[in-house]
């Protein structure tokens, strides 16, 4: 498998699993809130935050713009509301001070391709193409020609449009993520064991998980399957206003996530059979012959 690089860190079999707290829109559209999730995803160890980029003019369907809505700054369409949770230049120039600040990387998936040219100024490491846009052709080409690494999601998607989208960027440069696009997502649809198909599918692709169920155990699973990178949700209160609230992990869980799968990818070892020198004493009592 071929190791693809994001910004300091090597990310594929044998690498250190590269660990993404996804803000999306979990931030409500306040910078604050942005800076808090920043701070804690550092502090919990995560390797990159993730936000998602939008041009509500391009990317908001028709018939859902005007669709109203009760939000917690009143009722409102659904197009201004697309509105009021998306940061524009000045936002992500203090987002990207501030993960400086604290020493972790970001990047974002950019819904449409006016998004792409946008976050070009902010020369992110990578970017992600959410499970939404898995069949954008012309998006995910305009995403890849920036010649950064590119993440692609999975979920909602069929096997044969994955090809599709695999065939149409080239195995260079792009990892692929495992993912079921149900918030929250119930563990009997998670599908882990899909994570070795897409190993055995594309095999020269890191193969990663984005996951949106409710607790952890089965994200460390994820990992124990061999993933090489995995994103969760994060969020400052799993019972925030929003969508991706109750589908989110708090700061503590994250610190939990994070810890438990360097141990995990400790863990798992090479493969090869050997009798370590801390068994030398349980050999020597205990064998009888
Ligand atoms: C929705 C997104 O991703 P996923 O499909 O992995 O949930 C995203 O990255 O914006």
């Amino acid at each position: 498998m071929a190791d693809v690089k994001i910004g300091n860190s090597m990310v594929g079999d044998g690498h250190r699993v590269y660990v993404i707290a996804e803000i999306g829109i979990n931030h409500n559209g306040s910078l604050e809130v942005a800076k808090k999730l920043i701070e804690g995803a550092a502090q919990a160890g995560c390797d990159a935050v993730k936000f998602q980029k939008r041009t509500p003019e391009l990317c908001v369907p028709m018939d859902q713009r005007t669709i109203e809505r009760d939000t917690p700054w009143g009722r409102m369409t659904y197009m201004d509301y697309r509105y009021k949770v998306e940061f524009g230049f000045d936002d992500y120039s203090e987002i990207d001070a501030y993960c400086r600040e604290q020493g972790i990387a970001w990047f974002a998936s950019c819904w449409d391709e006016e998004a792409v040219d946008f976050m070009e100024q902010f020369n992110p490491p990578c970017y992600k193409a959410a499970s939404a846009s898995l069949t954008d052709l012309a998006l995910l080409k305009k995403t890849k020609a920036t010649g950064r690494p590119l993440i692609i999601s999975t979920g909602m998607s069929t096997i044969e449009e994955v090809d599709a989208a695999v065939n149409e960027l080239g195995r260079d440069n792009l990892l692929i993520a495992h993912t079921n696009s149900t918030y929250p997502c119930p563990v009997e649809e998670l599908n882990l064991r899909m994570i070795h198909t897409l190993q055995q599918r594309y095999p020269e692709n890191p193969i990663g998980y984005s996951g949106h169920e409710v607790g952890l155990a089965t994200t460390w699973a994820a990992v124990a399957l061999g993933a090489t990178f995995v994103e969760r949700h994060v969020t400052l209160d799993r019972a925030m206003w929003g969508s991706d609230q109750a589908a989110s992990v708090e700061i503590s869980g994250m610190s939990r996530l994070v810890s438990n799968i360097r141990d995990i990818e400790k863990s798992l070892g090479d493969g090869v059979k050997r009798v370590y020198d801390g068994e030398a004493a349980a050999r020597k009592k205990l064998r009888r012959v």
